[in-house]
């Protein structure tokens, strides 16, 4: 499950730290005056938090299920789960929101878990499209139930803040498993969701 990055080897801090007054030189500044000399630092910090998703197993978060669910046998859905990423063709951020459905097979997850695995594949390098497919696939394989939907709708800001500069476009994409891909659930679940 994770990345073919994770298993090369790590570079140290300094190196990280050197990486990033090269970057600063790059930009045009000089990574020696007073307010940048603390900032490689703070910037590798930041990367620990922006991909802590490399040092997580999606797939653990949802060992703990529940089975006393009375017979219940409809749709669980959580709308609007936040999203930070960063696109990985620019390092630029992805912002937007996450709604997961599932119909349950006897056992039910945690809704917590369902938000802590957005943010598992999140904090990660992604284009929306993986990020869709590996937080439905997970769901589907772990979970076992009879559909899964997860709707993103996110923006890029490589999009606005750089290249062609296009501010208000949101991009939205979807995986559909199971019951969900079919008629009459997929509308249902479409009407729901992707509204
Ligand atoms: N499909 C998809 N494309 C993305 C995503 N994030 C960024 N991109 C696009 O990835 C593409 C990379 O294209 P390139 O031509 O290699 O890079 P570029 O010259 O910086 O492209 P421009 O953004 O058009 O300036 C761009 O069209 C981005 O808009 C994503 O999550 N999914
Ligand atoms: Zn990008």
């Amino acid at each position: 499950m994770l990345p073919e990055a994770v298993t090369t080897p790590h570079p140290t801090r300094a190196e990280a730290e050197a990486a990033v007054r090269t970057l600063i030189r790059w930009a045009g500044d000089d990574p020696a005056r007073e307010g940048l000399l603390a900032t490689p630092a703070r910037v590798v910090r930041a990367y620990e938090e922006w991909f802590a998703g490399y040092r997580q197993d999606p797939a653990s978060l949802l060992s703990r299920t529940f089975g006393e669910v009375g017979g219940y046998d409809e749709l669980v859905v959580l709308r609007d789960i936040p999203l930070q990423s960063t696109c990985e063709h620019h390092l630029a951020a992805i912002r937007g929101v996450v709604h997961i459905a599932y119909l349950p097979n006897q056992r039910v997850v945690g809704i917590s878990k369902l938000a802590r695995l957005v943010e598992a594949f999140g904090r990660r390098l992604q284009i929306q499209e993986r990020l869709t497919a590996e937080i439905a696939d997970t769901l589907a394989k772990v979970l076992q139930p009879c559909g899964v939907a997860v709707i993103v709708e996110a923006s890029h800001e490589c999009l606005s803040s750089r290249g062609v500069r296009l501010h208000g476009i949101s991009m939205q994409t979807r995986r559909l498993l199971g019951e969900f891909a079919h008629e009459p659930r997929r509308g249902e679940i479409l009407a729901m969701l992707a509204g």
